[in-house]
């Protein structure tokens, strides 16, 4: 696949992120479509097939949250400044926050805790998640850093508004599937009870003479994921056999935006949770601290990731295809920990263990 030429984003706005040295020009970048949330909310028709073709072809896309997501890009920005804080504690107190002992992926993921080849090299990036049901009171409260605890309300504003995107997003996917109406929102419900939660990363730089993945590939475990860039980094494997990882040029104002394991589930393979990953950030931002934002959001726990009926687009099933019909919660904690060389040793190295629809994803089209 060429991966030079990127029309999309030549006419983006240039970087502006505060004290960022600028993305480098020189390295192959992603072809993601770069749409408009205000013009997404007014349904306009070509935008809406835009963002059709987005979720099927590669599904990632950037979504220009200027106007209708000036608050959510205000608690970004705040959140990445918290982020910063919260990393900065001292690693004894962080390490209070691993819930990894007690089956749960919430709270903090020291560094090189996961695996992330199949050589078993270790992950180079430490991360926090926050509970969407622990924020909205549909849990009991994890226990957390002052940093965090004194945030809650501005992390209930994050969520919410995040939610809101992903709303959105599962509406017109509805719509385009032409499912029975609210069959994809009523499955990812706010007040519901689900693995949700805001992810705070940071990867220090790398040596110079040893930069690799700190992030292994992946494809996301839930439905819907809004994440914010600052600097480069992620990186996207487009579908076809002779694709070659590409970089996904973070845009002032856009969050990028892509689809999980359970939307392909949901549609048998019509939707794509394309693989990613993430390595040291290119050029000059290489010496720089890396930090991002993510929401995931996933299907409530009880909901089985399996074909949805009533659409007359999403394929049947294969003759004699039996699905395994595992619920939301179960895959998304396989996913999440299976990793973790504290809990699986080298079992940690065995991707086909845990694996998601990364076979799905990297098929080719025509
Ligand atoms: O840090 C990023 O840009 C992406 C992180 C990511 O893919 C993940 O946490 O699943
Ligand atoms: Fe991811």
């Amino acid at each position: 696949m060429a991966t030079k030429t990127v029309p999309e984003a030549l006419t983006a706005p240039t970087q502006g992120f505060e004290g960022a040295p600028p993305f480098p020009d020189d390295v192959p970048t992603a072809p993601l479509l770069r749409l408009s949330l205000a013009r997404l909310i007014d349904r306009d028709p070509d935008e809406v097939d835009r963002f059709g073709r987005a979720c099927e072809d590669l599904g990632f896309f950037y979504l220009d949250l200027t106007g209708p997501g000036d608050s959510l890009l205000a608690d970004a920005d705040q959140l990445f400044r918290v982020g910063a804080e919260l990393f900065d504690l001292p690693l004894k107190e962080k390490k209070k926050y691993d819930f990894m002992h007690k089956q749960s992926y919430f709270g903090y993921k020291g560094y090189g805790a996961n695996v992330v080849d199949r050589s078993g090299n270790l992950d180079r990036n430490e991360f926090y998640n926050v509970s969407k049901d622990d924020i909205f009171g549909v849990s009991d409260p994890w226990p957390a850093p002052v940093v965090l605890d004194s945030r809650r309300a501005l992390l209930k504003s994050f969520i919410g508004s995040a939610h809101g995107i992903v709303t959105l997003v599962l509406q017109l996917l509805n719509d385009r599937l032409n499912l029975p109406p609210n069959t994809l929102q009523d499955m990812h419900r706010l007040e519901g009870q689900s693995g949700d939660q805001v992810r705070f990363i940071k990867a220090p730089p790398q040596p110079l003479d040893d930069r690799r993945t700190s992030l292994g590939e992946h494809s996301d475990f839930g439905s819907v994921t809004v994440l914010f860039n600052r600097l480069g980094g992620l990186q996207v494997l487009p579908p076809g056999r002779d694709a070659q990882w590409c970089y996904v040029k973070p845009l002032l104002n856009h969050a990028i935006i892509n689809l999980g394991d359970a939307m392909v589930k949901f549609t048998n393979g019509l939707l794509r949770s394309n693989i990613h990953r993430v390595v040291a950030p290119p050029g000059e931002q290489a010496d720089h601290t890396r930090y991002s934002l993510v929401y995931f959001n996933r299907p409530e726990n009880d909901v089985l990731l399996k074909r949805l009926d009533g659409s007359d687009r999403i394929p049947p099933l294969e003759k004699d295809e039996v699905e395994e019909g595992i619920n939301s919660k179960d895959w998304i904690i396989r996913r999440a920990l299976g990793h973790r060389i504290a809990l699986f040793g080298k079992d940690a190295l065995n991707y086909d263990r845990i694996r998601g629809t990364e076979e799905q994803s990297q098929r080719a089209y025509l």
